[in-house]
């Protein structure tokens, strides 16, 4: 895959963060994720590749744009071989969230950012927009804790693997009733739990990075962010694990399809016949190469959110390739027209 690709997909994520940072805290969720989507579709439209959406916005609710299957890049178009090279001209597959987070945005929150993922043809799971029980934790405890053991279990192994204190480490695990008897595991094991209302992608990731004080992120959220957080942290060498779930009764609260038997069916019709499969970061991100991009809207763990000044914005952006072996953190300065002063930090 394209290295150029690797630096275009910054300004896609940074130009989705912005236009959704201008709604900020003004309550409008709706409004903070139609606003990146629109500015997530435009500069992906501007770059030279054949890409194709496989997971993108409501694959139930058809979304008019990055809906899953939609065709994105200059190379898509029918006369394509007349100006895009060869390389241009391979079908790669893109995951997208233009806004993870849309309540933290709205509610001016931290950690929502704009993120997506990049792999060749087939290389990124199709997964349904079903939930997904998770398991991340740093480099050193990969294929050490296991999403089949208790967490109580995991809490004693990373502890082993990080040789700190069993008190010392830090779970965090989506503020949801679902998880109720896994909080309370968790707390009587001795750790500590972060609660978050909203985005996990950026809870898993932020485990593969020593300084960030999360160790682990445990429990269920969405399925397609499950997708590109195991994108982000095959790249970085993290553990990250995932087993998708069907089971309305088990999920508690959320839409999660009719029935535990309509959704068995929906995923056989997708060709998944093993429901109960756990699959790791390789398995979700499969393809030779994996290009990661987000862009905080809001600050967060990892990047900062996005800040305004006259004539301008700051963003701040991480961007992970397996194919350079990098990652990235790129802070941008945006001129919109003749800022007066451009701030150094
Ligand atoms: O918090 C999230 C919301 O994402 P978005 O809709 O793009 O703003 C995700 O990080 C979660 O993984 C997930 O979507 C959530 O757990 C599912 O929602 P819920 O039914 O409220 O748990
Ligand atoms: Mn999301
Ligand atoms: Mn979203």
């Amino acid at each position: 895959m394209d290295n150029v690709i690797g630096l275009e997909i910054i300004e896609v994520v940074e130009q989705a963060a912005i236009a959704s940072a201008r709604l900020m805290g003004k309550g409008d969720k709706n409004g903070a994720d139609h606003v990146a989507v629109e500015a997530m579709r435009k500069r992906m439209n501007q770059i030279h590749m054949r890409g194709r959406i496989v997971i993108g916005e409501g694959e139930r609710d058809e979304a008019p744009m990055l809906y899953i299957g939609e065709e994105v890049g200059i190379c898509t178009q029918e006369d394509a071989a007349k100006f895009c090279n060869p390389d241009e001209l391979l079908e790669i597959d893109i995951a997208v969230d233009p806004c993870e987070g849309t309540n933290l945005v709205a509610y001016g929150q931290n950690g929502s950012m704009a993120v997506l993922a990049i792999s060749e043809k087939g290389g990124l799971f199709a997964a349904p927009d079903f939930y997904m029980k998770k398991l991340a934790a740093p480099a050193v405890a990969k294929n050490h804790v296991d999403i089949n053991k208790s967490a109580t279990e995991n809490l004693k192994i990373l502890s082993d693997c990080m040789n700190r204190s069993i008190e010392d480490l830090v779970v965090v695990v989506m503020d949801r009733p679902r998880h109720k008897d896994l909080i309370n595991e968790i707390r009587t094991a001795g750790s500590r739990v972060r609660l978050i209302s909203d985005g996990d992608v950026s809870a898993a990731i932020s485990c593969a990075f020593s300084g960030t004080n999360i160790h682990a992120l445990m429990g269920i959220g969405a399925a397609p962010e499950g997708v590109i957080s195991a994108a982000a942290m095959r790249a970085l060498g993290g553990h990250f694990q995932g087993q998708l779930i069907y089971d309305p009764e088990v999920v508690k609260t959320g839409l999660i399809g009719e029935s535990r038997e309509g959704n068995l069916n929906r995923l056989e019709e997708m060709g998944i016949n093993d429901a109960d499969k756990v699959y790791d970061a390789h398995e979700l991100a499969s393809g030779e190469t994996v290009l990661f991009a987000a862009c905080g809207i809001t600050p967060g763990t990892l990047m900062q959110g996005v800040r305004f000044f006259s004539g301008g914005a700051r963003t701040q952006s991480l961007v992970i390739s397996s194919l350079s072996k990098t990652a990235r953190f790129v802070d941008t300065v945006h001129m919109f027209g003749a800022p007066k002063n451009i701030q150094l930090h």
